[in-house]
């Protein structure tokens, strides 16, 4: 971000020019919300300050009552000529009042804990009944992280100034953030380690597709029958044109529909037009389940991991393998226990993912309330999903959407992008308080919106 505005800077752009536009167009946003009624706007030091200077002083022109708080004059160069221009008063000490409160106070400048008369304000924003706009971002979160440092109200809006920030798409600060919108002041944002993933096109099969041509997916089953029937469910809905349980035991409980292989395991993975593979849900963590495993990596094909794949798999299960084909799906507890396992020493959730995938090669599609995908320099983040989510076995919905759509194209990139999108829209559509069969059963429709 930084780079991006010293180049339009270096351009000839000057920082006051881009605050102007910065502000107005955010001003833009709290006019629509306000809609007439009295508006307090809280500035901080810096340039984000003097945002809000900007906004407050399109507001009072026109004709708003504005009430500006700022604990501390402005300092930034910057902040103090958009100080300068405002032409309403300021209160040092004063609380916030009117039906829209537009948070100012700091943007991707705070470096440490928010404290002191600026922790109070929060404080008392938070406590405040109004509509409450975050400028950038929440004030009292790390835009680089995600971090929460001091007092966090629930915003019901963040607008982001010239470009998303990565804070934008991680928790805990992205739950705190209401519906987010872009402001553009005309940035050329060019960053390679970083992408927001957008609406995937999901192409119908060819005219000219049969079964194995649209791919032919086995799922591999193992001590517990439920999870892999789920990741099956979601599976058949989600592209595959053929998919298989290889399973060693009878499964009176699949539907109709669902072709169950119960050769042993080497005999059924020795077909040749099997695409792609998913190994995990409901495996076990026996030998036995370590030996299946270790046949289905041996296939050098195109698999998904999950569940329990991925708290037996270790650094020697890979040696022959080819990883750049294999996608790991894992929540917060089997990401940090494969960071164990391949000896990563990582803080976050974010660092994880980046770490796995920097030193194994595998795709890794960090799943939860906030989705991490790392499977080439660039990390993606999605927006957020549906709360009702948080029920068991969604999980293995997902690995079986991703698996579904690897079976029928083999990138793993593209496989996790277009699950996570047709899984949060399957959520969406199943909403609220879903059993994960009505999930499952809901990547149908998805689909439709991908078409
Ligand atoms: N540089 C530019 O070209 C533009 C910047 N913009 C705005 O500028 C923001 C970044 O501005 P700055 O880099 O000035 O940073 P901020 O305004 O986010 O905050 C930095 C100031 O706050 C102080 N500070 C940091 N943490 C603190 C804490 N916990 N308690 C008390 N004081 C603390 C710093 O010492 C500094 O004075 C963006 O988020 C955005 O809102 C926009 O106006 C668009 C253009
Ligand atoms: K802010």
């Amino acid at each position: 971000m930084r780079a991006a505005e010293r180049a339009t800077m270096d351009g000839g752009t000057s920082e006051w020019e881009l605050m102007q536009r910065a502000g107005q167009g955010a001003a833009q946003w709290v006019m629509r919300v306000a809609g007439g009624r009295p508006v307090t706007v809280l500035c901080g030091p810096g340039n984000n300050g003097g945002d809000g200077y900007v906004i407050a002083e399109v507001l009072r022109r026109d004709g708003h009552e504005v009430q500006v708080i700022a604990p501390i004059e402005a300092t930034a160069k910057t902040a103090r000529i958009a100080r300068a221009h405002f032409g309403g008063e300021v209160v040092a000490d004063g609380t916030p009042r009117g039906a829209v409160v537009v948070d100012c106070l700091f943007g991707y400048g705070l470096t440490r804990q928010v404290e002191g008369s600026f922790g109070k304000l929060l404080e008392k924003l938070d406590a405040y009944d109004c509509y409450k706009i975050a400028i950038d971002v929440p004030s009292a979160v790390d835009s680089d992280t995600g971090t929460v440092l001091g007092p966090l109200p629930r915003y019901d809006l963040t607008l982001a100034l010239g470009a998303w920030k990565q804070g934008h798409f991680l928790m805990p600060a992205m739950a705190s953030m209401g519906a987010k919108r872009l402001v553009s002041i005309g940035l050329d944002i060019r960053s390679t380690s970083f992408a927001v993933s957008t609406s995937p096109h999901i192409a119908p099969p060819p005219s000219d597709a049969h079964k194995y041509r649209r791919g032919l997916l086995a799922i591999v089953a193992g001590a517990m029958p439920g999870a892999p029937m789920l990741a099956v469910e979601a599976a058949m809905r989600a592209g595959a044109g053929y998919v298989k349980l290889l399973s060693e035991r009878p499964h009176p409980e699949a539907p109709a529909e669902l072709v169950v292989e119960q050769d042993d395991l080497a005999a059924a993975l020795s077909d040749e037009r099997i695409s792609a593979l998913l190994v995990g849900p409901g495996l076990g963590r026996d030998d036995t389940a370590r030996k299946r495993l270790a046949r289905v990596l041996a296939k050098r094909k195109p698999t998904v991991l999950d569940a329990d794949a991925l708290h037996l798999l270790g650094p020697r299960l890979l040696d022959s393998v080819d990883v750049a084909t294999l996608c790991l799906t894992p929540h917060e507890g089997e990401l940090a226990s494969l960071c164990e396992t391949f000896d990563i020493a990582a803080e976050s959730k974010l660092e994880r993912a980046r770490a796995l995938h920097d030193i194994t090669g595998m795709t890794v599609l960090a799943k939860g309330p906030d989705t991490i995908l790392v499977s080439d320099a660039t990390t993606r983040f999605f927006p957020q999903g549906s709360s009702w989510l948080s029920t068991a076995g969604t999980g293995d919905v997902l690995a079986g959407i991703v698996a579904s759509r690897l079976a029928v194209h083999g990138e793993p990139l593209r496989a996790c992008e277009e699950a996570v999108w047709l899984h949060h829209e399957a959520a969406r559509l199943a909403s609220p308080a879903f059993s994960v069969g009505d999930l499952a059963r809901s990547v149908k429709p998805a689909m439709a919106a991908f078409l």
